[in-house]
This record gives structure tokens, sequence and C-alpha cells, in this order.
């Protein structure tokens, strides 16, 4: 992230930039790059708050730099991965079924980015988007320590859900320290807020974020330069450093000492959440699943992935996102070939897992002819194309 374009308004008309330009924070230590090592930018934020559409947003506006991607998934079926940008080939790399920051050490990371900072990869930045309930500062931690010497820690973006906020705040006030450590904080969801709402949110979250920027954005629509460039040597200043994260308060100095549920982990996000990956061949019925998702229980936050629903509709495939009470479906089309799947995969804290899985179960529908009037509830929460910027998907 550079210091200098940070004081810049980011376009886009909803777009609303908050606070003082970057300033380097008191507690952090200059990071002097090679002009060979390549920034490793983590992208964080609770479940759902749009941290692949602010990664796709990239992708799409990059220009000329060329961005690595390394996608963490906490389910088993990577559907981050699926839906980041299309065909990215070699330079995105998937770390499925779990959360990056409990890797039992750094290796596997390490492997990644080396993979991604080789020289002949061509690529200029790294952009590591973290689970939805990965803890940042374990992350930033296993960059610090990364003995790769193509690579340098670039900076902590952690992306918020207007929306979701209060909510979120009050089931985790660890979001609050989150917001703390970060050098770029995305307000996002503008557009489901009103102005005084955004307003509110971005104060609350201006306090917390200290000195970092601040922004404003709907579909993660931010100024890509305020996130990394080709800047020359001294320009990524005020990181945290390693030093500045040992003494955090979980106690767990060590970095990535163990799994969830060890010593330390206690406090992570992810050890009071659970994930199902449902996968099935046989097309699901647009009424049950409607009728599954209308009175799925309250703790139940995340579902993602994508529908099959057989004859109701043989030419679409439907993206699903539910956060929180939200529930959109994107219809896109089958690609020549495509394996006709529904793959999806369920967050929740205090869910009942199997039952959730029997009631998917039950979703199946082996019924050959269409139920075109089924689809009416599913409808119902396909947004009009105009309103959403679907070209970013
Ligand atoms: N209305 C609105 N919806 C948004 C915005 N940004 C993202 N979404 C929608 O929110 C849902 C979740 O977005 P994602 O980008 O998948 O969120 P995520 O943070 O990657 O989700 P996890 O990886 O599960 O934590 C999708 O339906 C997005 O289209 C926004 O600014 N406004």
């Amino acid at each position: 992230m550079r210091s200098d374009e940070a004081g810049r308004g980011p376009t886009g008309s909803d777009e609303a930039r908050r606070g003082p330009a970057r300033v380097v924070p008191a507690s952090t230590r200059e990071v002097h790059v090679n002009k060979q090592q390549i920034p490793v930018v983590v992208l964080t934020g609770f479940l759902g708050s749009g941290k692949t559409t602010l990664l796709n947003h990239l992708l799409h506006r990059s220009g000329g730099t060329r961005i690595g991607a390394i996608v963490n998934d906490f389910g088993s079926i990577e559907i981050d991965a699926m839906s980041v940008a299309g065909q990215l080939g070699d330079s995105t790399v998937s770390l499925g079924n779990g959360c990056l920051c409990c890797a039992v050490d750094a290796s596997e990371l390490d492997e990644y980015l080396e993979r991604l900072a080789r020289p002949s990869a061509g690529i200029d930045v790294i952009v590591i988007e973290a689970s939805g309930l990965a803890e940042p500062q374990e992350l930033v931690k296993m960059l610090l320590a990364s003995e790769n010497p193509h690579i340098v820690y670039g900076g902590l973006v952690e992306v918020v859900d207007a929306a979701e906020f209060d909510a979120t705040r009050e089931r985790h006030p660890e979001v609050d320290r989150h917001l703390g450590i970060a050098d770029l904080v995305v307000v996002n969801k503008a557009d489901r807020v009103s102005d005084e709402e955004r307003e509110r949110v971005l104060d609350v979250v201006h306090g917390f974020a200290g000195r970092a920027s601040v922004v404003a954005s709907s579909y993660g629509r931010v100024d890509v330069e305020l996130l990394f460039d080709r800047a020359p040597v001294g320009e990524r200043v005020g990181q945290l450093s390693f030093d500045d994260l040992r003494d955090d308060e979980t106690g767990d100095a060590d970095g990535a000492d163990g799994r969830c549920g060890q010593p330390g982990h206690h406090d992570h996000l992810h050890s009071a959440y659970e994930s199902l990956s449902f996968t099935s061949e046989v097309p699901l019925g647009p009424r049950p699943l409607m009728a599954f998702l209308d009175s799925r229980p309250e703790g139940l936050y995340r579902i993602k992935g994508y529908v099959d629903f057989g004859p109701a509709d043989p030419r679409n495939r439907y993206e699903v996102h539910a956060v929180g009470r939200f529930l959109r479906f994107y219809p896109q089309p089958w690609a020549p070939g495509e394996a006709r799947l529904t793959q999806l995969v369920l967050i929740g804290s205090g869910v009942d897992v199997p039952a959730l899985e029997k009631d998917l179960e039950a979703c199946r529908e082996y019924a050959p002819q269409a139920d075109e009037q089924g689809m009416w509830g599913v409808l119902r929460y396909v947004q009009e194309a105009e309103a959403e910027p679907d070209q970013e998907r």
C-alpha cells in the first residue's frame, strides 16, 4: 500500500474517503523494500463483507499490474476461489478447508508465495484473501516471519459490511481490534444503508482504525491505488512489524502455534463456527430450497455456492449468497460441458450441522418435469441487472 496515494479520494460516486492521508502509526517501523520484492497485501473482513467482490474489482481494474491471488476458503468446497474472476490460471492459488491463520506452520503459505513470487510468474503484487473467520494478526505475523526474499508484507485491508456492522460487533467484539491493526478499512455495502447510517459507521470505524485510511464503497469499488502500486524503494512504510504484534492480548506470541482449539486460539472468530460443505449431482427443487432458506436458523450466518435447479431452469446455474438475513441469487449460464452440480458451503455458529445436511438432502428433486412456477420464489431474490455491477463477477 502506498503512503502517498492514500490521501487521494477514491473514484466512484458513492465512495467517500474519511480521515487524513495515510500516515505512519507511531508504533510502526519503516519497512525497506528491495525493488525485487513483491508486496503481499492481506484482505480480511468478517464473513460476507465483500472480500471476494473487492478482489474481483482489483483484478478487473489492475491495469498493467499483474496480481497474484491466494484465496483461503473456510469450507472444503472452494467457493471463493471459484468466484474469483474466472480464468486466472497460474496466478490464483486456493487454500481451502480451514483458516490460514491456524495452519500448523507457515510452510504451506510459503510454498504458494514462492510459486507466485518467482520472477518467471511476472507478478507485481500478491493479494491474500483470508477466510471471513481468519485472525488478521496471525496472517500478518506469518508474512512478517516469512524468509522468502522475494516478498514483503504490503499491508492489511479490512473490509466491513456497513449493513451488518452493529450486529457483527455485538457478536464479535474482536472486530474492533481487527480495525485497529488495519492499514486501510473499506466500509463496504454503502448502497445498503442510508447516508446518515454510512456516516455513523464511518465515524465508529474511524475511532477504532486510528490513523489508517477509511473509505466507503459499494461492491468493493475502491481506488485500486489505495492498495498497491509499483512504487520504488522506500515507499512502503508504516505497516506493523512482527515485534508490534508480539504483545497481543491473546498471549499467543509465537505466531501460528496450533490449530483451532489450541491455546491462544480460543478467541479466534472461527473457534465458535462450524461449516458444512454440501454437494449434489441431483438438482435441488426450488420450492424446498426456498423453504429451507426462508426458515434458516439465526446462527447460520453465511451460505455461498452454486445451485442447479435442473429442469426448472436448465440454462442457468444460480450463484447464491446469504449474509445474515440478506439473500441473493445470481443466475449465470452454465458453461458448455460444465458438470451440473450443486455446491454449497454453509457457515454458522451454534448450528446443528447434521440437521442442516439432512434438510438440504431433502431438497433434492428427482422429478424430470419443470417446476417453472417454483422458480418464482427464487426469482424474488434475483436483483435487477442494472442495480448491481455483475460485470465484475
Ligand atoms: N448490496 C451490496 N452487496 C454486496 C456488496 N459487496 C458485496 N456484496 C454481496 O455480498 C455477498 C457476499 O460478498 P462476497 O464478496 O462473496 O463476500 P466475502 O467477504 O468474500 O465472503 P466470505 O468469503 O464468505 O467471507 C455477495 O452476494 C455480494 O454480491 C455491496 O457493496 N453492496
